[in-house]
């Protein structure tokens, strides 16, 4: 039986892949499982009973992944699940950075009486916007989300540069090395994650070599752009328009910002998948050992045939492996089938067994937990009667 906990509100449709059969419970103490949206893990929350966090979403910097790493955690999450909102929100956003949309039904909804259409005519003069098709958009990030952007830029009739750290073969961008895609952008569009690399990559000298008037949409982090330079670029007309996500106080009340309150992701659709995705992946871990998106683990997937089936996670140091293996031998577990897979400097593998002796798996669980590179074992017993 399984411990979990919703840390953000779900719909019982979305986590029914949880909530279906009687290997789990939800409870909210020292749970073996969470499932969480946007809202905040704590450090005192990743417990050692705690095997499992699953992110509906893509960024994980709300949880400390280092921690859950040493701690045997693995962190899933649910890529792609709201690139299409996301890219619908961007579209969105250039035509508002282009177009004076708001301004426009302000004005319209000022007017009273039978000469609307007349009234609204002669407010039309200074109304007047841009096109996007002919100009320069530059996108940071050529993930999932900066892939779907990039395309449907190019479908508006724009010019596409794109910035990645290996190449990518996309047909409708030309990949370009950050500074040149800084130089040429009318719009740039930030869909990078936020990591040490990425924590004010857009910063005074980014800002500096910008044309004069460039539009810039942040919905990858806030802490990308550094705020202080960012309003000195408005200042000097480097940016003429800064569209964000993530709302921040120094910018409440300027004019040449629009904030928005993270909802890049927040449609039905998009929510509903990702719900849905990280349920499976939390049940598939917990149940079977599966891992399928994971930030900190590597992929695994082993049909799980025979009875019983020990998992282990641990960093790739020399001789660990004939440790692991010694401590079978002692205890008489014979390896059946098996799997073992690298990521970021750990090893995941996972060993079938098809017999076991109570007494001696709990002693070989106890020497294999005690080896120091062993971040986590598990021993899981072949569910039966799962739908
Ligand atoms: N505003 C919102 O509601 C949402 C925001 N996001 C943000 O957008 C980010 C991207 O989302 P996806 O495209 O789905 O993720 P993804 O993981 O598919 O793509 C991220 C891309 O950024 C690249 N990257 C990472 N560090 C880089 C660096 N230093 N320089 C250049 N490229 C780098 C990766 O290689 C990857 O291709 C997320 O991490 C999240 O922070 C994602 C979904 C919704
Ligand atoms: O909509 C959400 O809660 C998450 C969106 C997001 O920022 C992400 O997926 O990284």
């Amino acid at each position: 039986m399984y411990k979990i906990q919703l840390m953000d509100n779900f719909t019982p449709e979305s986590t029914r892949a949880l909530s279906q059969d009687s290997y789990f419970i939800e409870q909210t103490e020292r749970p073996n499982g969470m499932m969480v949206r946007s809202s905040i893990v704590a450090d005192q929350q990743i417990t050692r009973d705690l095997l499992a966090i699953s992110r509906v979403g893509v960024g994980v910097n709300t949880i400390n992944v280092e921690k859950c790493t040493e701690n045997g955690t693995v962190v899933l999450n649910t890529p792609g699940t709201n690139a299409n909102a996301v890219k619908e929100l961007v579209v969105a956003s250039l035509l508002i950075a282009v177009r004076p949309i708001f301004t426009a039904v302000k004005q319209v909804k000022e007017l009273r009486g039978s000469h609307i259409l007349a009234e609204s005519e002669a407010i039309r003069e200074k109304l007047i916007g841009h096109e996007l098709q002919g100009k320069t958009v530059g996108i940071l990030g050529l993930g999932s989300i900066g892939k779907q952007v990039g395309r449907i830029c190019y479908e508006l009739g724009m010019d596409v540069l794109g910035y990645a750290r290996s190449p990518h073969d996309l047909s409708f961008l030309t990949q370009v090395a950050l500074t040149e895609l800084l130089k040429q952008s009318d719009f740039i569009v930030i869909l990078l994650p936020l990591t040490a690399e990425t924590n004010h990559l857009l910063n005074d000298k980014a800002f500096n070599l910008m044309k004069s008037g460039t539009c810039l949409l942040n919905f990858g982090r806030d802490q990308i752009v550094d705020n202080q330079a960012l309003l000195a670029a408005i200042d000097q007309g480097k940016i003429a328009q800064y569209i964000t996500d993530f709302p921040q106080a120094e910018f409440i009340g300027h004019d040449k910002i629009i904030m928005l309150p993270h909802i890049g992701g927040n449609t039905h659709e998009a929510i509903k998948d990702g719900e849905q995705m990280a349920s499976r992946h939390l049940r598939n871990f917990l149940l079977y050992g599966t891992v399928r998106d994971s930030v900190n683990y590597p992929n695994a997937r082993l049909l799980f045939q025979a009875p019983y089936r020990l998992t282990l996670f641990y960093q790739d140091s020399k001789g660990i492996w004939a440790e692991i293996v010694a401590i079978l031998a002692q205890y008489e577990l014979e390896i059946g089938d098996m799997s073992s897979n690298r990521k970021n400097g750990n090893v995941y593998t996972m060993i079938d067994l098809d017999t076991i002796n109570q007494e001696k798996i709990e002693k070989a669980l106890v020497e294999m937990t005690e080896l120091v590179p062993v971040r986590r074992v598990r021993l899981l017993t072949k569910p039966v009667g799962i739908k």
